[in-house]
């Protein structure tokens, strides 16, 4: 069996862009695989998901989804995958069950088939309770769960999600991630473009980075974190001495043997922020992190700075992510 999803030197140039959007991809999503297509704003992701399912218009390469060329036999295409996009596209003039048999029904399945299926679909997503209200009562988590299930009414092969759960609380986004995981154990094709890297670390069998249409990177997330040449992270909660700044305090460290570069942690990435007063310092290290223990607490002391807590830890695919897509923002 051939791949599930290939993209094959694709190329898109929007009109009146000098720049591709898409710029010579080539890629190959195993069959039963998650792949997570990571990459910041404006790289291409949307436009080369777009070519795969139908809405964007390549400029050259191939593109083919379950075998099927989607630049030539586009219809024969949409049988094979399905699209769950990041706004709700549910049709708030029928109810939950409606919107799943209204789209089996146009992909030919008859009306046994369409009632047996929306059945066992709102079971699995834990809507059935639900499913012949308005759709206009769905919470957030409901209207994603119901779009998966109606994604899934023709049986696709691939499925396409776009940051499928952003917005979602931490129980929504456990629901959904444990229904990804059940279908690619029953063999259906994942592909996520994602924004969030504990997902794609969390769900993705392998992940592909890109920046500027281009393929930057492309491996399982532990080899990914692997290439971060061997680096450990230092993880520093300090209270500047009085007079000192956090930023020259950072300089100082970063320039300590060992030390490859360093940066002030934003809450918002390292979880729950230190204490008032107190900063987040992260030192990228190469070697032994526990010989730096001994430089750090000479330096914080040359400044009159207090240590508060140490962490050793592993590069995260965050840290991967900005060590190749840089920090500016797009
Ligand atoms: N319809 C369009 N016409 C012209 N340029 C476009 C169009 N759609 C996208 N672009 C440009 O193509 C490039 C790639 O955009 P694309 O939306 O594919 O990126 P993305 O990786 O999905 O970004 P995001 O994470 O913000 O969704 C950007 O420079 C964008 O401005």
């Amino acid at each position: 069996m051939g791949p599930a999803v290939e993209v094959h030197e694709l190329v898109k140039r929007y009109p009146k862009r000098d720049v591709n959007a898409v710029d010579g991809l080539s890629f190959a999503v195993e069959t039963g695989e998650v792949f997570g297509l990571l990459g910041p704003n404006g790289a291409g992701k949307t436009t080369t998901v777009g070519i795969l399912t139908t809405m964007v218009r390549a400029t050259s390469g191939g593109a083919y989804v379950g075998g099927v060329d989607v630049l030539r036999d586009p219809v024969r295409a949409r049988a094979r995958f399905a699209v769950v996009p990041q706004r709700s596209n549910l049709d708030r003039s029928l109810t939950p069950r409606q919107n799943l048999t209204f789209h089996a029904a146009y992909h030919g399945y008859s009306r046994a088939e369409r009632n047996a299926r929306a059945a066992t679909l709102l079971d699995e997503f834990g809507l059935i309770g639900q499913a012949d209200t308005k759709v206009d009562f769905y919470s957030g988590g409901m209207a994603q769960r119901l779009m998966i299930a109606r994604s899934l009414m023709h049986e696709p092969q691939v499925l396409f999600l776009d940051e499928p759960t952003t917005g979602l609380d931490p129980q929504a986004r456990l629901f959904v991630w444990e229904r990804l995981r059940e279908l690619r154990g029953r063999g259906v094709t994942i592909m996520l473009t994602t924004h969030d890297m504990d997902e794609a670390a969390q769900l993705a069998d392998r992940v592909g980075i890109v920046d500027h249409g281009r393929l930057l990177a492309l491996d399982t997330p532990p080899a990914l974190v692997r290439r971060l040449t061997g680096q450990t992270v230092l993880d520093l909660t300090v209270v500047a001495g009085a007079g000192d700044d956090t930023e020259k305090l950072l300089a100082a460290l970063t320039e300590l043997p060992g030390v490859e570069r360093g940066e002030q942690v934003s809450a918002a990435a390292g979880g729950a922020g230190p204490a008032d007063g107190a900063t987040l310092l992260r030192l990228y290290v190469t070697g032994e992190p526990a010989a730096l223990l001994a430089p750090v607490a000479g330096v914080l002391a040359g400044r009159s700075a207090s240590l508060t807590d140490v962490h050793f830890g592993e590069p995260s695919l965050e840290d991967v992510f900005i060590d190749l897509t840089g920090r500016a923002l797009r």
